[in-house]
């Protein structure tokens, strides 16, 4: 047999039909909606008068545009926004689709919330309107995101036409450096290969840094590949998944888990397997990062400065310095900002929170900046509570919130001031991304702790020690 690469596998594994040689009908076993890209597609299937093929194989959550405030019950007050989270519920129950809805004490950010549950399993393949589907990879299913015609399409047929990508590799050796994650890893290895590096690509990411990875860091580095323009990300599944998954997924049980267990075996990449485009980092070159512009790729480490805007990207480049008011040599650390956030589908989870606190803990918020905890989901906060981990960062001068995508992408009430800069663990630093004019520096959570608790752009391997 020839050697595939855990791609093909998947891609294999769900083809109902070849269409043509660069497009096959692709079996979906999970389809994940939000409140935000699924209205239309319900409307569509709909107006055509058909229903959910597969209800059962979809579940729904409302997570970007729903009030973090504190408080036992949250109630939508944006009229446009309630009409949305309203118009999800009537199609989840209309179809018998589960539905984390905003009262719910487990819901949060779909991408936080589906592999908490054990519904993210090995060699799944997994869709939602929302590009960071690809965080699902960490687990060795094969998570994109999909248009709504598409998710019309999903609804109705739990299939996808579905256009085949380019397998990359990106093999990572070596060990990350103390005060480093995969949040640093991702950005280093976005700002050298760039936001479209993986363009058309399911990246594989592969080696020994990326082994020694927790799931939880690992869900950070295939969150945002699609900041590099990924079609999907994989690593493939492990000790260390298989026992996440297990221990969340109490169904598999007996004969089903023998067989489980033997798939999940066949889920690597065969030796001599071809790559259309391979690249390899050394995890030792690894430092914090921190972005300086307005897309991810325009990242630096944190001892460095703006770059000179040269060559092909001088415009773009020029345009970023503008907005985020930097100037070419301007040095990271050490720049002002005045509101940290630590949430998002990237860094929310509970080794996340941990992270921060441990930075935070004895310290205080800087005077004059707000700072936020938006954990990712109900069971993150719950567990950040039980753990002490949410009174550290409270005590710390935190506001500590209700899960959500909140200041993420603002599509909430929490929104930045123009000309507000924010140390961000999100994944994304656009223009206006977490409000208009407002200015974005994606990091990690031990980062963004370091920046809340000094007042700047600090590189938290030089925090001086506490007594
Ligand atoms: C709103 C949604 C379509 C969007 C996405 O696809 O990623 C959002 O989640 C984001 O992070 O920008
Ligand atoms: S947390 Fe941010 S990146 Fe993740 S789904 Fe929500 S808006 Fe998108």
């Amino acid at each position: 047999m020839t050697a595939r690469t855990l791609y093909r596998k998947l891609v294999d594994s769900h083809t109902v039909v070849e269409l043509d040689p660069d497009n096959v009908l692709l079996f979906c076993d999970l389809h994940l909606m939000n409140e935000y890209t699924s209205p239309q597609a319900f409307a569509g299937l709909h107006d055509q008068g058909r229903e959910v093929l597969m209800p059962g194989q979809n579940v729904a959550v409302v997570s970007h545009i729903i009030p973090t405030h504190p408080g036992a019950f949250r109630v939508i007050q944006d009229p446009a926004s309630a009409l949305q989270a309203s118009n999800l519920k009537r199609n989840c129950d209309r179809h018998g689709i589960a539905l984390f809805d905003t009262n719910d004490t487990l819901q949060g950010i779909e991408h936080i919330i589906a592999p908490e549950h054990g519904m993210i399993r090995p060699g799944m393949v997994v869709i939602c309107g929302d590009s960071h589907t690809t965080t699902y990879g960490a687990l060795g299913a094969l998570g994109f995101g999909i248009g709504t015609s598409e998710v019309e399409h999903v609804l109705a047929t739990q299939t996808l036409v579905y256009r085949l990508a380019r397998d990359m590799r990106i093999r990572i050796d070596g060990r990350l450096p103390v005060g480093t994650t995969s949040k640093d890893l991702v950005l280093m290895v976005i700002g050298r290969i760039g936001a479209q590096g993986a363009r058309g690509c399911v990246v594989e990411f592969c080696g020994s840094a990326i082994e020694a990875l927790s799931v939880e860091a690992r869900f950070t580095l295939c969150n945002m590949a699609v900041e590099a323009g990924a079609r999907g990300a994989l690593i493939a599944p492990d000790a260390a998944a298989i026992d996440y998954v297990l221990a969340r997924a109490p169904d598999i049980t007996g004969e089903q888990r023998t067989a489980a267990l033997a798939h999940w075996a066949t889920l690597f990449t065969d030796d001599g397997a071809p790559f259309d485009i391979e690249h390899r980092f050394d995890a030792a070159d690894v430092v914090p990062y921190v972005t300086w512009g307005t897309s991810p790729d325009q990242a630096v480490p944190v001892t460095g400065r703006v770059p000179a805007a040269n060559g092909e990207q001088r415009t773009s480049l020029l345009q970023a310095m503008r907005y985020t008011g930097l100037a070419e040599g301007t040095p990271l650390e050490g720049l002002p900002v005045q509101h940290v956030f630590i949430g998002s589908c990237t860094n929310a989870r509970i080794e996340d929170l941990r992270a921060a606190a441990a930075v935070v803990k004895g310290r205080h918020v800087a005077p004059g900046l707000r700072a936020m905890v938006v954990p990712g989901s109900g069971a993150v906060k719950r567990q950040a509570e039980s753990e002490g981990v949410a009174q550290v960062l409270i005590d710390a001068g935190f506001e500590w919130r209700q899960p959500g995508c909140s200041m993420c992408l603002a599509m909430n009430d929490d929104v930045l001031a123009p000309g507000q800069r924010c140390a961000s663990t999100t994944n994304r630093n656009f223009e206006g991304r977490q409000g208009r004019g407002a200015i974005t520096h994606l990091m990690s959570p031990a980062m963004a702790a370091a920046a809340a608790v000094t007042g700047h752009i600090t590189d938290v391997r030089q925090l001086e020690p506490l007594a």
